[in-house]
């Protein structure tokens, strides 16, 4: 039975988006989970020559109007794609701080609170064998590898954030507490500068945090596209996977 087959009605399955981009579209890519497979912990993974190169190539079709878009912070992204991260038009943090050849790097301040809500957060992961990660505007509490340890750095990341007023984000085998901020919202502003004006956003992402921007790339006029499983959706099309992604861009490229 195909997994269409098991979805109720209401989550009929959505189809591939074609692999074309016109000089009306400006296209958004989340990174973990859609441009790279994950890993065991966020140092696990890199960015290959050959999607890196993709890329390139795609945004020098697409001037300004190719960007990524994720919860990684833009100094995590520049270290993962090294200099090619300055032809990419970038929103990090989960849409907290952006990148644009227009705008430059807007960001917000660091409050002094993010520095104390860091070390306990640490804390907690030196405290309980977690893997802490540390984000320019947030911090994180990985437990892949202690999937039993959930709930609790659910319940520790939650009283840390009330404390110190700072956003709860549950991810995928994880948990941040960082600055305001969504993809969403990145996108509606990356979409007024000069190069992305009048376009269409299409966006790809895998994540529930992803939802925000499915929803302001369709209010926007363009489409959001899942990657993974079917699931209830704000996207119109559909990607089973990372390498599903990797051969997309490639057609892209070939047609463009
Ligand atoms: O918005 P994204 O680009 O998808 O970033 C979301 C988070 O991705 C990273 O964590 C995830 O990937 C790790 C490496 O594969 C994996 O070990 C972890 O379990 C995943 O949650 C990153 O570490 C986070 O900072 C991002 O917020």
């Amino acid at each position: 039975m195909s997994a269409s087959a098991t979805l109720s009605p209401m989550l009929a399955d959505l189809t591939p988006p074609p692999p074309r981009l016109s000089e009306r579209d400006s296209l958004f890519l989340d990174f973990d989970g859609t441009l790279v497979d994950l890993a065991d912990n966020p140092e696990g993974v890199h960015v290959s020559p050959a999607l890196a190169d993709r890329l390139d190539a795609l945004a020098a079709h697409m001037p300004g109007r190719l960007a990524i878009v994720s919860g990684r912070s833009i100094a995590q992204l520049d270290a993962l794609f090294g200099p090619q991260a300055q032809h990419f038009t970038l929103a990090g943090s989960h849409g907290a701080e952006r990148r644009s050849p227009e705008d430059g790097h807007v960001q917000p301040d660091t409050p002094a609170h993010l520095s104390l809500a860091t070390d306990e957060m640490r804390a907690i992961a030196e405290a309980h064998d977690l893997y802490f990660e540390s984000k320019s505007f947030g911090a994180g509490l990985h437990y892949r590898r202690k999937p039993d340890a959930e709930a609790l750095a659910l319940r520790e990341a939650s009283v840390i954030a009330r404390r110190h007023g700072l956003t709860l984000q549950p991810g995928k085998m994880m948990v941040e507490v960082r600055l305001s901020g969504d993809k969403g919202q990145a996108i509606a502003a990356l979409m007024q500068t000069a190069a992305m004006r009048a376009t269409l956003p299409i966006f790809f992402g895998d994540d529930v945090t992803d939802e925000d921007g499915f929803v302001t790339a369709a209010a926007l006029g363009g489409a959001g596209v899942l990657v993974g499983p079917m699931r209830e959706t704000a996207a119109r099309y559909r990607l089973p996977d990372v390498a599903a992604v990797h051969q997309w861009l490639a057609q892209a490229l070939e047609n463009a």
